[in-house]
């Protein structure tokens, strides 16, 4: 963004200058003599002109300041005229504005073209936004790509705050998302896993992408229990290939900062082109999403081998069903039908797998917190089997690395920007209706008057008696610790999560030891793109450690 205000305004004025000299005029000797004349004399004026536009930009900024600046309004940075802090903004946004908050403190204002933002980077200010005032700051600030991507916003993670989200919220967190539904497709999600660590097994050797690895293994478990056996052998390989392409794209573009959304008049010119990509991507995905929703309607007319199905365990059967049903109200439309698939498929498969990935990167680094984590899974599963989700209640050390991972880089670090649906007051100071809230979550897991070596990775720290870090959880009631939001509308997927993260990474390290090819650094630094990413994707080596190669068949 900043690079391309910077390019912009850079080019209109090397434009202007490169008229005057244009060779084609330098060439006529009468026309140089008197060219060289005017370029004096052109010179003069656009400086002049340059200097008086200056004096007149720095009047009205300070007018602005100083008359305009409504009474109450949280500090921050002054920026320029017009494009408001865009063009120092650093594409890394959690540290930027962590860096801000450590200058203005922890609730302070922005304006990123027109549009006024405040960050929150304290417990105390999290809790009046999430917590005191939780039905004010419920509704989302949605962003024209997420607008593209979601049916016009009708999912549940960008849909104000109202009916039609707690209809939403609630058919997926009854029908998918609950621990007895969780519970009745465990043979699903090992399935997945165990298949998964034979394709590592075969790979013993060489590096493998454990983002992309974890990535398929999520994407084929949720998208097992939303259409079930709809899909099978090629056609589910073929769509799980696309969906990674689609979800990366997808997910780099609702974090990209768009003109269009700042500066809404400027939206029809899509100036970035994010608006037209998104569409591309969006019509890609809805094409998936219709193929499978036929089929599915074939199958239930035919009344083929799909039937048992519909027994509560395929998501999709149950939303066809109630789809336009008159118990429903709001009732559940096509487009919001469609909105939810996307949430399911987009929301848990990213996030998760750049955990597992980052996880994996932490432990690695640290061999002491390796030793540890491996001595308790042999201990616990032994070498003999395999690690199965019943052990994962007896693993409260791998437990404290999944926690402390999630603290270091939880997977949104400004959560999904929320906004007032009236005026309101945070820290005292006035924030207007329709602001874009940003809770810095990043900054708050990092701080040091809350975290002792912030920056360290230290499982440990979650174990302590008798502190309060022993008894934290991911259900956002600390406002010290809340890596899944809190209040309204905190993750909806949390005990999804929670299994898929336990379950895979106590499956890859007790299954392989790893380690990075020679002469390979490990590298944790973090990308921002809504949800954290590691820069440079972890390919480590697995070895095979227990005791039997039928292990790994299963
Ligand atoms: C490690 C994994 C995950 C993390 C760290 C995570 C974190 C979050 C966070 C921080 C939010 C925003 C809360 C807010 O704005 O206040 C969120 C929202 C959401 N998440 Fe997750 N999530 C994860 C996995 C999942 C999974 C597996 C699913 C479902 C399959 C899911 C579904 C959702 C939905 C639907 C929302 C929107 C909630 C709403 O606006 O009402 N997430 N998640």
């Amino acid at each position: 963004m900043s690079r391309y205000l910077h390019g912009a305004m850079i080019n209109c004025f090397v434009g202007a200058l490169s008229l005057i000299r244009c060779p084609a005029i330098m060439s006529f000797p009468v026309l140089s003599q008197f060219a060289s004349i005017k370029i004096a004399a052109t010179e003069n004026l656009s400086l002049l002109a340059l200097a008086l536009s200056a004096v007149f930009a720095l009047a009205w900024y300070l007018w602005i300041i100083c008359f305009r600046t409504p009474k109450g309004s949280p500090p921050g940075p002054f920026g320029l005229p017009i494009v408001g802090s865009l063009p120092f903004l650093d594409p890394e946004l959690h540290t930027y504005f962590a860096d801000l908050a450590r200058r203005y403190g922890p609730v302070l204002k922005i304006m990123l073209g027109k549009k006024v933002c405040i960050v929150v980077s304290s417990p105390s200010a999290a809790r009046e936004v999430l917590k005191d005032q939780d039905t004010t700051f419920a509704n989302r600030d949605v962003p024209i790509a997420a607008r593209i991507a979601t049916y016009g916003g009708k999912d549940i993670g960008w849909n104000p705050y109202g009916p039609e989200w707690r209809m939403l919220r609630k058919i997926c967190v009854l029908k998918m998302l609950s621990n007895a539904t969780l519970d009745s497709v465990y043979g699903l999600r090992r399935r997945e896993v165990r298949t998964m660590v034979k394709y590592l097994y075969e790979q013993a050797g060489s590096p493998v992408n454990v983002g992309e690895q974890m990535f398929l293994t999520i994407l084929n478990v949720v998208t097992g229990m939303i259409w079930g056996g709809t899909l099978q052998g090629e056609a589910r390989d073929m769509v799980a290939a696309e969906f990674r392409s689609l979800v990366s794209g997808i997910v780099a573009l609702l974090g990209k900062p768009n003109v269009s959304d700042f500066f809404p008049g400027l939206a029809r010119f899509d100036l970035q082109g994010v608006a037209k990509e998104m569409k591309v991507l969006a019509k890609q995905l809805d094409g998936i999403f219709e193929t499978v929703i036929d089929q599915r309607v074939r199958m239930e007319e035919e009344g083929g081998g799909m039937r048992s199905s519909s027994n509560g365990k395929d998501f999709l059967a149950y939303l066809l069903k109630v789809k336009d049903e008159e118990d429903f109200n709001p009732p559940l439309t096509m487009a919001g039908l469609k909105a939810l698939l996307m949430d399911m498929v987009t929301g848990g498969t990213d996030t998760s797998s750049n955990m597992v990935e980052f996880t994996m990167a932490e432990v690695m680094n640290k061999p002491h917190v390796l030793a540890r984590v491996q001595q308790e899974l042999d201990s616990v599963v032994g070498k003999e089997k395999v690690v199965e989700e019943s052990h994962m209640g007896k693993l409260p050390y791998l437990q404290a690395v999944i926690k402390e991972s999630l603290r270091l880089h939880p997977a949104l670090p400004l959560l999904i920007p929320h906004c007032p649906s009236k005026d309101a007051t945070i820290g005292g100071f006035t924030v207007p209706k329709g602001t874009r809230i940003f809770v810095n979550v990043w900054a708050i897991h990092h701080d040091p008057s809350l975290w002792e070596n912030p920056s360290e990775f230290d499982p440990g720290r979650f174990l302590e008696e008798g502190t309060n870090k022993g008894a934290m959880d991911y259900g956002g009631k600390d406002f010290t610790y809340f890596p899944f939001g809190s209040g309204r509308r905190i993750c909806a997927g949390i005990a999804m999560a929670e299994r898929m993260l336990m379950y895979s990474l106590a499956t890859l390290l007790h299954s392989f030891d790893w380690r990075l090819p020679e002469a390979e650094k490990m590298d944790l630094d973090e990308r921002f793109s809504i949800v954290l990413k590691k820069r440079i994707p972890l390919k480590p080596i697995p070895t095979p450690r227990l005791s039997s190669p039928a292990l790994y068949e299963e």
